[in-house]
């Protein structure tokens, strides 16, 4: 393919609706902006999370280059995978659920690369028709949760191992078994959905942290911690955005994407 210039992959990233004071408003944290600009080489664009009233979600696609699905302290609302009603004064975004639940689906059967952290990556489980487990800790698993009143570098920062599957695509971006990973999660997968492939498991008790869209036209990748945070210091991480970069940028190209796809 001839060094054709071209213009800079554009990453759409589903908002989450927060009650700031009076009013609502559409945020994403910066960590994943920065991620997508300085460990993608892509343009982040925020998407408000207006479910239905972003139209045709077809339509709203077509804009973009890829999609990322970021965590958030809110938890998908249990009837979505016929779950058991939350604890009162549990924190759900509806908004976003109904965008993103619905966005799912589109991207990968539209080949778009998908990349999705922590929330991101239930709302993914649920999207394929798994479930959650609610609180981990009371389900017999590990308490995966950081702890609230610990400095942020030690909420983000190494908290478990997780086993690659081997020759799976996380296997081959690390080049290595093993990974030490942050959590920062009471919720996990309980039952992975249809044509989901698992691609890491919490050393320990097993919980699914990984996973890709078996047969995905493209880059369709799911985890549960968290690569964004000090991205440039994990090789992992940095190996991971770039190679959804790479994955953007060859959709731009209107290429087949390399590296661990190809
Ligand atoms: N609410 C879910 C998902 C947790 C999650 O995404 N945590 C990160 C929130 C802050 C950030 O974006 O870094 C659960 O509790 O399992």
């Amino acid at each position: 393919m001839p060094n054709v210039p071209t213009r800079k992959p554009l990453i759409g990233i589903p908002a989450d609706r927060r009650l700031l004071g009076n009013h609502y408003f559409h945020c994403v944290g910066e960590k994943y902006i920065q991620a997508v600009v300085q460990g993608a080489g892509a343009l982040p664009v925020l998407i408000p999370s207006l479910g239905e009233g972003l139209g045709d979600m077809n339509e709203l696609l077509e804009n973009f280059d890829g999609i990322l699905l970021t965590g958030s302290p809110s938890n998908v609302e249990p009837y979505r995978y016929q779950g058991p009603a939350s604890a009162p004064g549990t924190l759900h975004d509806t908004h976003r659920d109904s965008t993103t639940l619905e966005m799912i689906p589109a991207v990968v059967a539209a080949g778009l690369p998908l990349l999705a952290i922590c929330r991101g990556f239930q709302e993914m489980n649920v999207a394929f028709g798994g479930s959650l487990w609610q609180n981990l800790h009371e389900a017999g698993l590990r308490d995966h949760r950081e702890d609230p009143q610990a400095p942020l570098d030690m909420q983000y920062g190494p908290a478990h191992e997780v086993e690659l599957v081997p020759e799976g695509l996380l296997h081959r971006l690390a080049g290595a078994a093993r990974l030490k990973v942050n959590s920062l999660h009471t919720q996990g997968v309980q039952r992975l959905g249809d044509g989901l492939e698992v691609e890491a498991r919490a050393v320990g008790d097993g919980l699914v942290e990984a996973f890709r869209v078996r047969n995905a036209p493209g880059f369709a990748l799911g985890l549960q911690w968290h690569p964004e945070w000090k991205f440039q210091d994990n090789p992992f991480s940095r190996a991971l955005f770039a190679a959804f970069g790479e994955a953007a940028r060859a959709r731009v190209r209107g290429s087949i994407p390399q590296g661990i796809y190809s």
